[in-house]
């Protein structure tokens, strides 16, 4: 085993592990200026009877929403040929969500500031749900998995590596799929729903005079609408579908890190509201607001390029140039996928990253003015992320279009921003 991969396999996983549950946990008391004590720590992590009746009835709605009979999105196909289903309800489950948790909210305020209050707890609850669920993911995954074998549901013999990485790529639970049921439905709306929570709790004890967390609740309403438009058309060929398995760095991930921690800034706004002016909370949404339509252009271009019929497609008022890759699938058999050399995946292979990083930026830079250390931890966190993914995501192109991915880095040369890298 090389030095590489044993840091990968057998110290990554249990240092991240610990690290993150106990970041997760442990910024819902910095966040609001609380000092950090082993009892309260104890205490908050084990959550309270509303947290976990909060948490339950959440769930319940997540789960039921899947399984209102709707149009099915057919993911990429397995090995074995198993085509994973996905609910094809997300824009109405965003509004749907947004109609019943924002009446509620704006109709008992109250609700917001309780809600904010029991924060630490809620995370304790949520955190130990989603260990919990990580466990049994893995126990599934080893004992009675539901992929075939061909379908290469992974164990590597070393414990702690399956369960940070997952062992099965696209397992069901009560019927659904648990990415869409955890990333794209529990993580992606509890994120706006924080957002909307702490928006409302920082209005009550501060009134509006501070305009940008307006802007921060827009940017992260448009990102998560975005997200659901796109969830149809792209999510389910995406790297989280395809390439990652269901264990801790995703489900974990997504169930208690991203509802956590993306929302941190907004969290932070409650206890120490951000000062920055009014014009300059209109640059970030109205930067915030373009670098989204940005992400959902580029995801669409690729869309438009490879659900179309013909090779007769002009992008940016040209036609589109298409590089006819082929490829060997898991069972052997040859394929031919296309790769868009132009519009903005000519410009960089990458420039989706680009313009999501800057959305990343808009989401929690107002909080600069705030006075604390909280609204600059997102951006480094997400742009680490993208790298990392950025970096997974052309050894695995590479791997699969071989000399055809290498004529694509000769027209395309730069990653994220033209020129420049
Ligand atoms: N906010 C956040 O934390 C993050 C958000 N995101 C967002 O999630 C979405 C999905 O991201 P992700 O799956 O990582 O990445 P992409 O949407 O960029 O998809 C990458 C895949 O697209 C295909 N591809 C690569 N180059 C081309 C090309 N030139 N033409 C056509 N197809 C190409 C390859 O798959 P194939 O095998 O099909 O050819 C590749 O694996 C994006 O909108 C991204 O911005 C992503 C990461 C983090
Ligand atoms: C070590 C771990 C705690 C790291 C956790 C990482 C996850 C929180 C994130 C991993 C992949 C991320 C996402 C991928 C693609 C997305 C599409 C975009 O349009 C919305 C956001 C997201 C779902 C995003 C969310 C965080 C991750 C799941």
């Amino acid at each position: 085993m090389s030095l590489y991969e044993f840091v990968h396999t057998k110290i990554v996983p249990p240092v991240f592990v610990i690290f993150f549950t106990l970041a997760a946990q442990l910024l819902t008391f910095t966040g609001r200026n609380e000092p950090i004590t082993l009892s309260s720590l104890l205490k908050y992590s084990l959550g309270n009877t509303q947290a976990w009746i909060i948490l339950f009835m959440y769930i319940l709605w997540v789960l039921l929403f899947l399984k209102i009979p709707s149009k099915t999105i057919t993911g990429p196909a397995l090995p074995s040929g198993f085509e994973p289903k996905y609910a094809a309800n997300g824009v109405l489950f965003f509004w749907s969500t947004l109609a019943v948790f924002g009446g509620m909210f704006l109709s008992r305020p109250d609700w917001a500031l309780a809600i904010y209050t029991m924060t630490p707890e809620l995370f304790g609850a949520t955190s130990i749900t989603a260990l919990l669920f990580c466990v049994w993911l893995l126990l599934k995954g080893k004992l009675f998995p539901e992929e075939a074998p061909e379908d290469g549901a992974a164990t590597t013999g070393t414990l702690i590596f399956d369960f940070y990485r997952g062992v099965e790529l696209v397992p069901t639970f009560c019927g659904v799929s648990v990415k869409q049921l955890v990333i794209s439905r529990f993580g992606c709306m509890a994120w706006l729903l924080l957002s909307l929570v702490y928006f409302i709790a920082t209005v009550q004890l501060h009134g509006l005079s501070y305009p940008i967390v307006v802007s921060a609740l827009i940017l992260v309403m448009l990102y998560i609408l975005k997200f659901y438009h796109y969830e149809s058309t792209g999510y389910y060929d995406s790297l989280d579908i395809c390439f990652d398995r269901a264990g801790y760095y995703l489900i974990w991930g997504s169930l208690v890190w991203m509802p956590g921690f993306f929302t941190l800034h907004a969290y932070n706004y409650v206890a120490n509201p951000p000062r920055a002016s009014p014009l300059f909370s209109l640059f970030c949404l109205i930067l915030g607001s373009g670098a989204i339509a940005l992400t959902y252009r580029i995801d669409y271009e690729k869309y438009l390029v490879r659900s179309s019929p013909s090779l007769n497609i002009s992008l940016h008022g040209k036609p589109a140039e298409v590089i006819l890759a082929e490829y060997t699938d898991q069972k052997g058999e040859k394929r031919t996928s296309r790769l868009v050399a132009s519009g903005f995946w000519g410009m960089a292979r990458h420039f989706n990253y680009t313009a999501e990083m800057v959305v990343d930026i808009t989401f929690s830079a107002p909080g600069y003015s705030s006075g604390t250390i909280i609204p600059f931890l997102l951006p480094p966190f997400l742009i680490i992320l993208i790298l990392h993914r950025l970096y997974r995501d052309e050894r695995k192109c590479k791997e699969k279009y071989g000399k055809y991915w290498e004529l694509y880095c000769s027209k395309v040369p730069y990653r994220l921003i033209p020129w420049v890298f």
